[in-house]
């Protein structure tokens, strides 16, 4: 186990250790003992069915690095509602409505945080403490792009000001205010807009994830002085999905050229102009959404996000996780 030791009392060992740094870190090995008899639940055709496109996770990734996750994360759902009933006894009230559990989810563009909000979904609802699992993406709270065009903000889209922050606020205060049917807004990756008037119902459930790249974010105080809530105040946990930025360049590069043969082909797809063009002439358009949009938000807005987190996935090439970061409680 890699859990650093006290440091010996020299300044040297004082200035390298990893004795001060606010997380324990674990090779992938490390991390997989973890999961000590947690049963593997889910089959091949499942993991593929839940993988993004491009995505090679496999069941070896699965045992490796997710039956340890969902069995963490199954104590911190069990000791949240052990403690809630014992608040509950302390105050003696009674027909309260319990609230969800919520996990944030963050990460860059083309990281693959769909891939593990997925899985975990899944393997999560497989615990006893959390049969219900909802899983909600911030894309649907993006300003719809006629919003986006009139504020010149079509070239920011991911970046903060192009998402209506307070909706989310909203949403994620009524959700913790234990609210049945609480409705989060669409968006299509497709029409690559907002759906009006679509919504998906959220109702009660034990835990809720909650995905997208803006999900650890502060905002500027307002003119005003004002303290405001932020995204992670609602979040019992929170995971920031890593690698480094010339890995995530290349998945993001090699999706959009994949995405041309299948999903841009479709008539009603944002994109289909650029299934028309020829190989070299949609990687320089991929090639630009990634330097223009996708890589600015990363380094100005997503990475700087990442000591917010409780929990640290690393991956290596091929998508592959290779270290584990968690919090020290
Ligand atoms: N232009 C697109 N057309 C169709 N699907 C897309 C498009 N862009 C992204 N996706 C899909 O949307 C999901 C979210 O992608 P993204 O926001 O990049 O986050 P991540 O890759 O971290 O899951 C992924 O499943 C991805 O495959
Ligand atoms: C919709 C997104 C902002 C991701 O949203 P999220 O679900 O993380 O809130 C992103 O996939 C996107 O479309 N970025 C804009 C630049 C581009 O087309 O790649």
């Amino acid at each position: 186990m890699n859990i650093a030791s006290k440091p010996e009392n020299t300044p040297d060992a004082a200035m390298t250790t990893d004795f001060y740094s606010p997380y324990h870190h674990f090779s992938a090995d490390e991390w997989a003992k973890f999961r000590a008899d947690t049963p593997l639940t889910l089959t091949a055709d499942e993991v593929s069915r839940l993988r993004s496109l491009d995505d090679p996770i496999n069941l070896d990734e699965v045992r490796r690095i997710y039956l340890s996750l969902s069995r963490l994360l199954s104590t911190h759902v069990e000791a949240s509602q052990l403690l809630y009933q014992q608040r509950n006894r302390f105050l003696s009230l009674s027909n309260v409505t319990k609230t969800p559990f919520i996990i944030g989810i963050a990460g860059s563009v083309a990281v693959g945080k769909s891939t593990t909000a997925r899985i975990l979904k899944e393997l999560l609802a497989r615990w006893p403490a959390s049969p219900k699992v909802d899983l909600i993406t911030t894309d649907g709270f993006l300003y719809p792009n006629a919003v986006l065009n009139r504020e010149s903000l079509m070239e920011r889209k991911g970046f903060p000001e192009s998402y209506d922050i307070g909706a989310i606020l909203r949403f994620l205060s009524a959700i913790k205010a234990g609210e049945p049917n609480v409705r989060a807004p669409r968006y299509s990756h497709l029409t690559y807009d907002v759906l009006p008037d679509e919504f998906t119902l959220v109702d009660r459930p034990d835990i809720l994830i909650f995905e997208g790249i803006n999900v650890l974010q502060s905002r500027a105080l307002p003119a005003d002085g004002k303290i405001v809530p932020i995204v992670s105040d609602f979040f019992d946990f929170s995971i920031y999905i890593d690698a480094d930025e010339d890995q995530i360049h290349s998945w993001y590069v090699q999706r959009f050229m994949k995405l041309r043969e299948t999903a841009f082909r479709d008539p009603t797809s944002f994109f289909k102009k650029y299934a028309a063009i020829d190989a070299d002439a949609a990687r320089a358009v991929a090639e630009g959404l990634w330097e223009n949009i996708n890589l600015k938000n990363l380094r100005q807005n997503i990475l700087p996000t990442r000591p917010r987190a409780d929990l640290i996935l690393r991956k290596g090439r091929d998508h592959f996780i290779e270290t584990v970061s968690l919090r020290k409680l």
